[in-house]
C-alpha cells in the first residue's frame, strides 16, 4: 500500500467556490441543522453554535478537487446529511446517495433535502452493508473504519474517467486522530490501494482542524496537484 501526504498550499478557501446562492443555500442548510438538530439528535449539541466551521467548512474540505458532473457518490452514515447536504449543494451536478440505519436521521434529512430543493439527493434508510446502488465515490465522516469504509466502498465502486484535476473515484473520509492502527488493518485488507493524505488545518487555514486529515483511498494515484 502507498500512503502520501499531499501539502495543499496556503490560500485555498471552499467559500470563495461557491456562487451567491450555493452560500445561501448553506446557510439555509445550517439553520435547518439548527432547529431539527436540536429536536432529533443530528449532531453533538456543543457543536450546534459553531455550525459553519465545525459542519459546514469540515465537510467542504471535500471541495479541494472537483467531482465531476455525472458522478454519483455515496455518503455512509450521513446522520445529519454530512457531507451528503453540504456536497449537493456545492456539485449541483452530481447524483448523491445519502444512507443511514437510523430511520428518524433519514427523515430529517429527507426533510431538509426537500426544503432546499435538492433533487439530485436520494436519502435511504438502510444498513451500509445492505445498500443495494452503485457509486463512482465513497464519502463518509465519524461512522466506521478506513478498513470497513473501504469494503462499504469496493461493493459498490464503479469504474469512471476523470479530468486530470478531479478526485480519482474511490473513499473520501474525515477523520482525527492517530491513523495508524486503521492504515495497518487497510493494508491488510487491500495492500494495492493508494492512499493520500490532506492535513485539515493546512487546507482549511485553521488551526482548529490540526491532527484531522481528509483522506482518499483509490486504486490510482492522485495526480500531483490539482490543475487551477
Ligand atoms: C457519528 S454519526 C456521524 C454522522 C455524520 N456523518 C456526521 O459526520 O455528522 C454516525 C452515523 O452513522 C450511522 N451508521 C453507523 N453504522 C452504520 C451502518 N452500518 N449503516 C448505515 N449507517 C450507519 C449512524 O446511524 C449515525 O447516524
Amino acid at each position: 500500500m502507498r500512503v502520501s501526504r499531499e501539502t495543499p498550499p496556503a490560500g485555498w478557501s471552499p467559500w470563495a467556490q461557491l456562487t451567491p446562492a450555493q452560500q445561501k443555500q448553506l446557510e439555509r442548510y445550517a439553520q435547518l441543522l439548527q432547529q431539527l438538530g436540536r429536536r432529533h439528535n443530528l449532531v453533538s449539541r456543543e457543536t450546534l453554535s459553531d455550525v459553519h466551521r465545525r459542519h459546514l467548512l469540515h465537510c467542504l474540505a471535500l471541495m479541494w478537487r472537483p467531482l465531476p458532473p455525472g458522478s454519483v457518490v455515496v455518503d455512509w452514515g450521513t446522520g445529519g446529511g454530512l457531507p451528503a447536504i453540504p456536497l449537493a449543494i456545492a456539485f449541483p451536478e452530481i447524483v448523491v446517495h445519502a444512507v443511514d440505519a437510523v430511520q428518524k436521521k433519514v427523515l430529517a434529512v429527507r426533510t431538509m433535502a426537500r426544503r432546499l430543493g435538492l433533487t439530485h439527493l436520494q436519502v435511504h434508510h438502510t444498513r451500509a452493508e445492505c445498500w443495494k446502488g452503485a457509486a463512482h465515490y465513497s464519502v463518509s465522516r465519524a461512522t466506521a473504519s478506513l478498513a470497513t469504509l473501504w469494503a462499504w466502498h469496493r461493493r459498490v465502486a464503479r469504474p469512471l474517467i476523470t479530468p486530470s484535476d478531479a478526485w480519482k473515484p474511490g473513499l473520501l473520509v474525515l477523520k482525527g486522530g492517530d491513523l495508524s492502527e486503521e492504515l495497518a488493518a487497510l493494508e491488510q485488507l487491500d495492500p494495492t490501494v493508494h492512499v493520500t493524505l490532506l492535513p485539515l488545518d493546512r487546507l482549511l487555514d485553521d488551526p482548529f482542524f490540526t491532527a484531522k486529515y481528509l483522506v482518499h483511498i483509490a486504486t490510482e494515484p492522485e495526480p500531483d496537484g490539482p490543475v487551477r
